[in-house]
């Protein structure tokens, strides 16, 4: 960035280089008004710094004539002053200076030139959606927008957008929007097509654009989901401030949405299988299993123990068994639906609980899962595993209920959770290794194997 000084005196003006010296800025200065004038005919910097005496003029007539060169008429002016008094600050503000900065308070100018210089030399990409359905007001908005290299898509209609939304893979940036389109669709029809859209676009920051500047229509379009809102016509600068700030804003938001996801991931990912771990099961799965019972859908814990997994791990390495490992995972995310869990729930150890299928479908589906883990050999290595079954299906819920009313009970008397399933399909485990291994025991809770 590029910040011009206009101060006589060479020692503040040498503690405003000392200030920013850690900024990426290029500094020049002149020490009267004349030479800053001369010095801008030629040169446009990010911004200009003036002090109020310049010696041969005040601060007011140097922006006066400054005026004169339009090719600064985007550049912010800055008034370096001593002088706070609310009059001063308003004849400086009338005469046209973007913001006042007391002397001496060094911290508050050099945040407002590092923004500044963050926006300067922000060089974003984007793909916009235009919609817009006057040619000349078209070709001059996407001037603007191309030349500081962005994509952009014209389009007249809302109908045209929303197809276009519905059909594109990459997601676009920004949608620039006319309230008046051709077509049935408004632009705040479009701005509520969006905003209630799936998921791939209703996020998409909206720029609404309108040759009304009318206080009660910009309310409306904000309160529709339109992230801001420009007055036709407009100023390039005030257009492409608005549009980045959107862009930026929605990429913080995604930002975080990611950073939030990673942690998601850490906290509750095995890192090796990729499947859920024993943290996500211990805070998932009482819920799970309560809403199960208390709606008497049927639920199952499975527990799946690799057969003598140490002696592989001695015999073929770490890293063999690791193989080992993902490969059992991958075979119970094949043998999966969507709204079971999954999770490794330690060492050799994996956990999964099924919804509503009844004993004889969780034992054949069990005894799959057993032969693919036997017949997968991966790296040439022979492995099976045990599992042991918790059955609590709908039938036997039925039974047990009946039973309870029987013996004057509810079911809320007995302890019929997570924790239980999980120490019934533990005994099933035990009594699958102590049969010999390589096999499968269901215990039903009505009838324990122990
Ligand atoms: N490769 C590998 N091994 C692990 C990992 N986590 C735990 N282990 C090993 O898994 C083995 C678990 O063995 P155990 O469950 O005690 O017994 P086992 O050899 O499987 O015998 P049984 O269960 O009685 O059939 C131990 O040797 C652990 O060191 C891991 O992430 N990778």
């Amino acid at each position: 960035m590029n910040l011009f000084i206009v101060d006589p005196s060479n020692s503040y003006r040498n503690v405003i280089k000392l200030t920013l010296s850690n900024e990426d800025t290029q500094i020049t200065e002149a020490s009267n008004g004349n030479d800053g004038l001369a010095h801008l005919k030629n040169h446009k910097p990010s911004a200009i710094c003036v002090a109020h005496e310049l010696g041969d003029m005040d601060s007011f007539k140097f922006l006066k004539k400054l005026k004169l060169n339009k090719s600064l008429s985007n550049t912010p002016k800055f008034l370096l002053t001593s002088n706070s008094s609310p009059d001063f600050k308003r004849q400086a503000y009338d005469a046209g200076f973007t913001e006042i900065f007391i002397k001496s308070d060094f911290p508050t100018l050099k945040r407002a030139l590092h923004s500044l210089m963050v926006y300067a030399t922000l060089n974003i990409s984007a793909r916009v959606l235009y919609v817009e359905d006057t040619q000349s007001t078209a070709d001059f908005t996407s001037h603007i927008m191309q030349s500081v290299g962005w994509k952009v898509k014209h389009v007249k209609s809302g109908e045209e957008a929303a197809k276009i939304l519905d059909n594109t893979k990459k997601p676009f940036d920004i949608v620039v929007t006319d309230l008046v389109l051709e077509g049935e669709v408004s632009g705040i029809g479009l701005i509520n097509l969006i905003r209630q859209g799936n998921e791939r676009i209703r996020d998409i920051p909206i720029l609404a654009v309108s040759g009304w500047n009318d206080l009660l229509r910009q309310v409306y379009v904000l309160k529709h989901g339109a992230g801001d809102f420009i007055a036709k016509p407009f100023n390039e600068t005030d257009f492409l401030a608005r549009a980045i700030n959107l862009i930026m804003g929605k990429r913080a938001r995604d930002e975080l949405i990611n950073q939030q996801e990673a942690l998601y991931q850490k906290a509750n990912i095995d890192s090796l299988t990729g499947i859920n771990n024993r943290h996500f099961l211990d805070e998932y799965a009482e819920k799970l299993i309560k809403s199960a019972l208390a709606k008497n859908e049927g639920v199952t814990l499975m527990l799946l123990d690799i057969d003598q997994f140490k002696d592989i791990n001695d015999m073929m390495g770490h890293p063999a068994g690791d193989t080992i490992l993902k490969t059992v995972a991958s075979i119970l995310k094949n043998n999966s639906h969507s709204n079971d869990i999954i999770a490794r729930y330690g060492g050799d150890e994996f956990v999964v609980i099924i919804k509503d299928l009844n004993q004889q479908e969780v034992l054949e589906r069990a005894e799959t899962i057993r032969q693919q883990v036997a017949e997968a050999e991966p790296l040439g290595i022979a492995a099976t595993c045990s599992i042991g079954l918790a059955c609590h299906d709908k039938k036997i819920a039925l039974q047990l209920v009946e039973l309870l009313a029987s013996i004057d009970q509810s079911p809320e008397d007995i302890e019929l959770n997570y924790q239980a399933l999980f120490k019934a399909a533990d005994h099933s485990l035990y009594a699958a290794k102590k049969a010999g291994r390589n096999r499968v025991c269901m215990n039903n809770l009505l009838n324990p194997t122990q």
